[in-house]
């Protein structure tokens, strides 16, 4: 059993009891809150007549159903606009702030969470959407939740969950030229399987690691819960504590010394035990690209897509699945495979950090006239700060739609859709099948550097080669 790790601290100084199951009773320090999976979690206090266990520990935002050509209301989905309008009477009537457009915060909820400081080391967060590990890029313990528990955590201000083992996941050494912390969890999934760390935190650490941003922090930590994985994090650092000085809900003055010190307490100890540790070399991993319909059914982008010979039977099995779907041959090289669209956004990669580095690529040139390409920030925030450094205006240039903050193409439950059996180059997250919005549709995860390599080249290319 995993001790005198960041998880364990965290997990014990919040566990406020143990359940007849067996299960225990988790407080939660921040419950986040998104139009899909809350209204019947509202609709039950109701019934109940219970309120808020803690309103200024819950905060909402609207990402999923949002369009992103304009926000004005009403949405045309009349489906849309009531969820907003649910979103929007829930939190008045229980006393939740609401982080919608006008008020300048709203963005995906895992984006929010960090940019306003909301999201600080030592925390139990919850969020009735798989992607809350993010948040683990902090130092926090961060968990997917479904909305009978999202109705849990507002009645009650708790969660009751089974304890985790922690696997220790190193990548040391230096990142290669054109390699980025998408690639990182790509290549960690690759490795380890999607239901690798069923039952397991992971614990990110290692050179990789301690030299990475926190907006990378949070894609790999994002990516957790598609290796299987309940929560994952990174321990606190300098790097952590620079980049929450000054934010809105930061600790300030002396309360943000004491918070520092108190943060630098919690990573894991020196002698901590774990229950797995995994080494990887950071010099053996390259531009990834997903070929399949699985996060774990990935090749170095230089590669060949994998031949059907010389495998188990299972394998054989859900590897001809997946290219019955995808339409690609065993043994045909990645950077054969065509594009059609080009989607740059997400909660993986919507942050300032990624468009930059795909503005960057794109810059002066012009995307492949076959390819429709959206550029999603993944909030208000972000996308102002964007066109304040004219990102918006070269990404116009380029030929991509510079849209509002919101989900978007991800998982397609607004009017932004893959049409047709259409290709997408995604910096998202999941590529299951019908995710984009076509049932027929087909989704190459990447980073968003080698999503603008191959609106520029309308087929899958190596941003490596497109530097020279
Ligand atoms: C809609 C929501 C419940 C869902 C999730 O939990 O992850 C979505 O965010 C996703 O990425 O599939
Ligand atoms: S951006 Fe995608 S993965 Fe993230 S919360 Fe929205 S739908 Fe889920």
């Amino acid at each position: 059993m995993a001790r005198n790790t960041l998880y364990n601290k965290i997990w014990d100084s919040h566990n406020v009891g143990v359940l007849p199951t067996g299960q225990n009773q988790l407080l939660i320090g921040l419950h986040l809150v998104h139009e899909v999976t809350s209204p019947q979690a509202f609709d039950a206090l109701r019934e109940e007549g219970i309120s808020v266990a803690f309103p200024d520990r819950t905060f909402a935002t609207c990402d999923h159903i949002i369009p992103t050509n304009s926000t004005n209301r009403p949405f045309d989905d009349s489906q849309a606009e009531l969820m907003m309008e649910a979103l929007e009477k829930n939190t008045k009537d229980f006393g939740i702030t609401f982080y919608d457009p006008p008020s300048g915060k709203q963005g995906i909820v895992h984006i929010v969470g960090p940019e306003t400081g909301l999201t600080q080391p030592g925390m139990t967060i919850a969020c009735g959407d798989s992607h809350t590990s993010t948040h683990g890029a902090f130092g926090t313990l961060a968990f997917g939740i479904g909305t009978s528990q999202v109705r849990d955590v507002l009645a009650t201000g708790c969660l009751s969950m089974d304890e985790l083992k922690v696997r220790r996941i190193e990548v040391n050494g230096t990142l290669p030229e054109g390699v980025t912390p998408k690639d990182v969890i790509l290549y960690i999934i690759n490795k380890l399987g999607v239901r690798g760390g069923l039952g397991y935190a992971y614990e990110y650490a290692g050179d990789v690691f301690d030299a990475m941003s926190m907006e990378g922090r949070m894609t790999v930590c994002n990516m957790s819960i598609e290796g299987g994985a309940r929560a994952g994090y990174v321990n606190p650092d300098e790097t952590t504590f620079s980049y929450l000085k000054g934010r809105e809900f930061s600790p300030k003055g002396k309360a943000w010394d004491k918070a520092v010190s108190w943060w630098k307490s919690l990573s894991s100890d020196k002698d901590a035990q774990y229950d797995d540790l995994v080494i990887f070399k950071a010099e053996d991993i390259s531009p990834m690209v997903t070929w399949g319909i699985t996060p774990a059914q990935s090749v170095s982008v230089n590669e060949k897509l994998p031949l059907l010979t010389g495998i188990s039977e299972d394998l054989k099995k859900s590897l001809s699945d997946a290219y019955a779907h995808m339409k690609l041959t065993p043994g045909q090289k990645a950077v054969e495979i065509p594009v059609q669209v080009a989607f740059i956004g997400s909660c993986t990669n919507g942050r300032m950090s990624d468009l930059r580095a795909a503005a960057e690529v794109v810059k002066g040139k012009r995307i492949h006239p076959d390819v429709r390409g959206i550029v999603v920030p993944g909030s208000i925030p972000v996308r102002l700060q964007a066109m304040k450094e004219g990102l918006d205006k070269i990404f116009e240039d380029a030929g991509f739609e510079w849209r509002q903050a919101g989900c978007s193409m991800c998982l397609a439950m607004n009017p932004d859709k893959l049409i047709g059996d259409e290709i997408s180059a995604s910096s998202s997250n999941r590529n299951f099948i019908g995710r984009q919005g076509s049932p027929k549709g087909r989704t190459l995860l990447m980073s968003p550097v080698m999503v603008a390599a191959a609106a520029l080249n309308g087929h899958v290319s190596d941003i490596r080669e497109l530097n020279k």
